[in-house]
């Protein structure tokens, strides 16, 4: 059942699990437990359906982006970040059934095996390795044709995918810009090497794009995993609007089976009970935000908000990590989508017919097709305070091939041809924090992810800078390049690149590790290798915020694999099926 308000949860029923959030890994956590006809799960959202009016913002590929800022948004900001010469920056996380899946920019990479290698290194668990994971990444995926079914022989490796219900594709679209990247490879395959499928654990080169896009919608958590179960299961309810603002102790001190929530600050306060676990998947800022709240965290800081502690875990809210983008645009010649973006009535025409049968440019993902990832040079003087990379298949900085102009500060011309690159250091070294400023949880934490505050980082991408200089310079972009966008002409210095980035980078919406996963016998950490909380009992936490670090790729499929196998952990732990 979908309730709106916790009035509607029957009072007699018996949840054995309760789930905070259903996002990216919440549903996937709600689905897998209820296949186990056995159990009761209550999954609780605090944002909205995606079911309504407004879904197309969500399903829709050509709209991915326009979520935020919406009603599907937190709209979260960072503090003044001294990095970013004191700027705020927006930080959207997802208020809607699918949390981020429903409003990221779906792009689909598992990164390095080298990435989830570290994961296991860190937990002390070999079953968080590359290769113990496959079944995972199997049961989480499948790849789709795009829905013009062109042919993509040789632009991905089936045998890497599974047979799982999230849907991810390549483009049905493929732009001039998109074939002198791949022919680059073919040119100057020692430098810039081809790599056939981002999803197959090598993190380097370059290659084609896949991202959550299948039957020409955006797959979601919420359409791959929360609408079936809920459509066909009586044992799994979903409360919506409703946040869950603390984690109630039960039976013992430590012991946290219980949950309270309420629908606005000023709304009464209801409580729920799990007779096995709650499992927290409230994503990189509510997770943190609801452990401090309930008393879980650094006991300090907790004190000066007015916060009884129960538990002091140091790590809670520390190590934030986020990724940056910064966009550099030229204009181009050959196609581009730029003249499409630029025609009001060839945007509406293309929604128009998307809506008729679902074809057309509005159909499938376009905005960026190719993307490589790319270490820094071995004797790079970056490095030798070490190096912050998984390991030696995963990247220190990407480039996204971004098929018109994209600019998050300036004004945009509306005729020409553009394309855009994006640069992302990809294994960032600044760490910041989330911190509480009341003991509501109704009022927003403090993020502050401390973006380009190492000499690591900017030099790293000043590098990236460069690098990307000689990528556009090899033969296969000949004639391709006008002229640089506007300040991007002037950018020669390293100083110069410097000031670019501080003035226009903002964030890649990566964030993670605020909860971050570390052996059962460290001290630090938050939670051990089976996710469950520190010192606590009936607690466990499945999202982004246990990732230890800031994955060399995109998060989401990562957060989709740990799901998977958490949700084994979990049956294992209870003996369910
Ligand atoms: C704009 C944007 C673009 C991105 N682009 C990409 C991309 O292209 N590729 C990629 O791999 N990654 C991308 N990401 C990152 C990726 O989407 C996230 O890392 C991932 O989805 C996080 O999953 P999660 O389960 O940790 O959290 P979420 O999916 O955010 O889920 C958390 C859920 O918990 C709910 N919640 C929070 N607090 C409470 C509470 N107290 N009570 C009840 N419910 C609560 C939230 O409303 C939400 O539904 C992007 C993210 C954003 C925001």
């Amino acid at each position: 059942s979908i309730f709106t308000t916790p009035t509607q949860v029957p009072a007699s029923k018996k949840y054995d699990f309760i789930i905070v959030g259903a996002g990216t890994a919440g549903c996937v956590i709600a689905a897998r437990l209820t296949e186990d006809p056995s159990v009761n799960v209550l999954l609780i959202e605090a944002g909205v359906s995606d079911n309504g009016t407004e879904s197309a913002t969500i399903s829709v590929p050509l709209l991915a982006g326009s979520g935020i800022g919406t009603m599907f948004d937190w709209n979260y900001t960072s503090t003044a970040q001294s990095g970013l010469n004191g700027r705020i920056i927006p930080v959207p996380r997802g208020f809607v059934m699918g949390g981020s899946s429903s409003i990221n920019s779906m792009i689909y990479s598992r990164g390095a095996s080298d990435e989830y290698d570290r994961l296991a290194d860190v937990s002390g668990d070999s079953g968080w390795s590359w290769n113990s994971l496959e079944q995972y990444r199997l049961k989480n995926e499948q790849h789709t044709p795009p829905w013009n079914n062109r042919s993509n022989v040789g632009e991905y490796n089936p045998s890497v995918h599974g047979h799982g219900p999230l849907l991810t594709g390549l483009t049905p679209t493929v732009f001039d810009a998109d074939k002198r990247v791949i022919q680059t490879t073919v040119d100057n395959g020692a430098e810039y090497p081809f790599n056939l499928d981002f999803n197959s654990g090598n993190g380097l080169g370059f290659g084609w794009l896949q991202t959550t896009v299948g039957h020409s919608a955006r797959s979601t958590s919420s359409s791959a995993y929360l609408h079936p179960a809920l459509n066909s299961r009586s044992n799994l309810d979903l409360l919506l609007h409703t946040q869950v603002t603390r984690l109630v102790s039960t039976s013992g001190k430590l012991t946290f089976r219980g949950v309270q929530v309420a629908q606005t600050a000023t709304a009464p306060q209801y409580s729920f009970n799990a007779t096995k676990e709650v499992i927290l998947s409230a994503g990189t800022v509510g997770t943190p935000q609801l452990l401090m709240l309930s008393g879980i965290g650094p006991s300090h800081q907790l004190k000066n908000v007015g916060v009884t502690p129960l538990l002091d875990l140091e790590d809670v809210g520390a190590n934030l990590q986020d990724q940056s983008i910064v966009i550099l645009q030229w204009e181009v010649t050959g196609t581009t989508l730029s003249p499409f973006l630029n025609n009001a009535t060839a945007f509406q025409d293309a929604l128009a017919q998307y809506a008729f049968n679902k074809t057309g440019i509005a159909a499938g993902n376009t905005v960026v097709n190719t993307i490589g990832f790319l270490r820094l040079p071995s004797n790079s003087t970056l490095l030798k305070a070490g190096d912050p990379a998984a390991g030696p298949n995963a990247p220190h900085f990407q480039f996204s091939f971004l098929v018109s102009l994209q600019s998050f500060h300036r004004f945009a011309p509306t005729t020409g041809n553009w394309m855009s690159v994006s640069i992302v250091v990809q294994s960032p070294t600044s760490r910041g924090s989330l911190n509480l400023t009341s003991s509501s949880a109704f009022v927003h934490p403090t993020i502050n992810p401390e973006y380009y505050t190492t000499a690591f980082d900017i030099g790293t991408a000043i590098q990236a800078f460069k690098t990307l200089r000689g990528f556009l310079t090899t033969p296969a972009w000949d004639g391709f390049v006008i002229e640089p966008f506007s300040t991007v002409a002037a950018l020669n210095t390293d100083a110069e690149i410097e000031t670019y980035i501080r003035t226009f980078a903002n964030s890649l919406d990566h964030p993670t590790s605020t909860a971050k996963i570390s052996k059962i016998t460290e001290k630090g950490g938050v939670v051990g290798p089976t996710l469950l909380v520190k010192g606590a009992t009936g607690l466990r936490i499945v999202d982004a915020s246990i990732l230890p670090s800031s994955p060399a790729g995109f998060p989401q499929a990562e957060v989709y694999i740990v799901a998977e196998r958490a949700a084994d952990l979990i049956k294992s732990a209870w003996s369910l099926s």
